[in-house]
């Protein structure tokens, strides 16, 4: 029998060890609940209750008096802690057998490890380390059953951290930074997955304060999901915009010329504006803009050439100096911002026009991002003519859409497989102005609702940040783009590529 003592001795040691993670990744529930047994144990229930009331009363008071405080350090954390208690880890093992997350190998069940929850008043952002074999397209494929199994309606997979680190200032700077390196490295097996308890994007978000200074690496145009700002970063890029009608394209745009705004004043920005349908849409903050056009179609082109001519002229003067363009007073940001993009290159009944309009745009994007000149274009269908012009718009943004396919057409292939729904979005008059959009760190899409700015608020912006007056340009000579031949192919526009050239080269009838 003397053997049996060691054998215990080591199955004690061996279940302490495999505690200890448990117990540390409880860290916070576990020294709560040893201090409550130690009160009670040792002074009994009425300190116990005594002290419980003390610390209720104080949160009371901190979150009456610095309530953003009191949210951050006490409030959210402790709705994390119960949502992982007795939310997910509760029912984790058996939820993801049942979504066939786990995987079986050598007779062992292998279930994702589940790492933290952290808990917004909307969300709830679960993280987890895959077990081998697994990637996160397992994930997104499971998508709507985690969510099922876990209470919500939505849940979002994210193979990368959504937040980014902070930007550290002062005298330990270079130690956070050091400790933000570890935090923030890259970590291939572990997925963010963010159950949507209720939908943060039900209300309008009114517009944003016009910014003091415009920053063009982080335009706040809406809100995203998770109650943080969605911010484009529209230097060297061109903005896509697509939604079916009465979708709320105005709010993107407007949100957009709202964060120029002080940028237009001081002439660091020129907008130049195309309304094809008739001024509806943007003739509301007709002083911001340096040039705008939307009666007729000739000068509508025209202005697409001189564009192409501004643009033409700083790439001369850039050649050898500079590879890529930062907006100064003498050579702005070149903003063209077209609202149906489809009525220039597809719509125009006039042959000649519309191939000239699609070869100065299609120069526009092509070369205008690096060189300062930038295209922000909206349109109501992502048709064919649309659809070639894409992949020129590095940033895109979808709103409501009519068809599932639509969907993969604007935002690229798989997004709607990565959670863009935009065919569900609701087209209730109360749910506009919400879209998917692709971040520059990680191909999940991201669900933004943008911000509406009223007539009235577009009005007084227009009167307070109106665009300088500019002498107009000398209108350089455009060779007029007629029919290509294969010859003039290579001779007329050394700034087109042949993929574009071929597509100029179609036969317009
Ligand atoms: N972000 C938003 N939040 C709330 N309501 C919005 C938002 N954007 C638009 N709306 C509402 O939807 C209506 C239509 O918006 P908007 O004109 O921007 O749509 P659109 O997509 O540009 O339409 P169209 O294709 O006909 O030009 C607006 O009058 C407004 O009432």
């Amino acid at each position: 029998m003397w053997f049996v003592v060691p054998y215990l001795l080591w199955q004690v040691a061996k279940a302490t060890v495999r505690l200890m993670p448990v117990l540390w990744r409880n860290r916070t529930s576990v020294t709560l609940a040893a201090l409550a047994v130690w009160l009670w144990h040792r002074h009994g229930w009425e300190v116990l209750a005594l002290v419980a009331g003390v610390a209720g009363a104080t949160v009371g008071v901190w979150w009456w008096q610095w309530r953003p405080w009191c949210e951050r350090f006490v409030v959210l954390p402790a709705l994390s802690w119960w949502q992982r208690l007795f939310v997910y880890q509760l029912h984790w093992r058996e939820a993801m057998t049942v979504c066939r997350l786990a995987e079986r190998f050598d007779g062992k069940l292998n279930v994702p490890r589940l790492l933290r929850v952290r808990c917004t008043y909307a969300t709830d952002e679960v993280v987890l380390r895959m077990p081998r074999g697994q990637n996160p397209d397992d994930y997104h494929a499971a998508a709507a059953n985690l969510a099922y199994s876990f209470g919500a309606r939505i849940c979002r997979v994210y193979s990368g951290r959504r937040d980014m680190p902070p930007t550290r200032r002062g005298r330990w700077a270079w130690l956070l930074r050091l400790v933000d390196r570890v935090r923030y490295r890259d970590r291939p097996r572990v997925v963010w997955l963010v159950f949507v308890r209720r939908d943060p994007l039900r209300r309008t978000v009114p517009a944003f304060d016009v910014p003091e200074t415009t920053d063009l690496e982080a335009l706040p145009l809406g809100l995203r999901e998770d109650l943080v700002r969605y911010v484009l970063r529209l230097l060297a890029t061109h903005v896509l915009i697509v939604g079916a009608t009465r979708a709320g394209k105005g709010s993107v745009q407007w949100s957009l010329i709202r964060a120029l705004a002080p940028a237009i004043r001081s002439g660091l920005v020129r907008l130049w504006g195309i309304d094809p349908k008739g001024g509806v849409e943007l003739s509301l903050g007709r002083q911001l803009f340096s040039r705008y056009e939307y009666a007729t179609v000739p000068p509508m082109v025209a202005m697409l050439e001189e564009l192409v001519a501004v643009m033409r002229e700083r790439q001369a003067r850039m050649q050898g100096k500079t590879r890529a363009h930062t907006p100064t007073l003498d050579e702005p940001l070149y903003v063209l911002m077209v609202d149906e993009i489809l009525a220039l290159v597809a719509l125009l009944q006039d042959v000649d026009l519309r191939t000239r309009a699609k070869a100065a745009l299609a120069m526009l994007l092509t070369q205008g991002a690096g060189l300062g000149v930038l295209v922000v274009g909206a349109t109501q269908d992502p048709r064919k003519e649309v659809v070639e012009l894409r992949d020129f718009f590095p940033t895109r943004i979808a709103l409501r859409l009519n068809e599932p396919n639509h969907v993969d057409l604007v935002l690229g292939q798989g997004s709607r497989a990565r959670g863009a729904l935009c065919d569900q979005l609701s087209a209730r008059p109360s749910m506009r102005g919400i879209g998917y959009v692709v971040l520059d760190d990680r191909p999940e899409p991201e669900r933004v609702r943008f911000a509406y700015v009223t007539d009235d608020e577009i009005r007084d912006m227009a009167v307070a940040y109106a665009a300088p007056e500019v002498v107009k340009p000398k209108p350089a000579p455009i060779p007029r783009q007629g029919r290509h031949t294969n010859k003039q192919k290579h001779t007329a526009g050394p700034l087109l590529p042949d993929s574009l050239a071929g597509l100029l080269d179609e036969d317009p009838a």
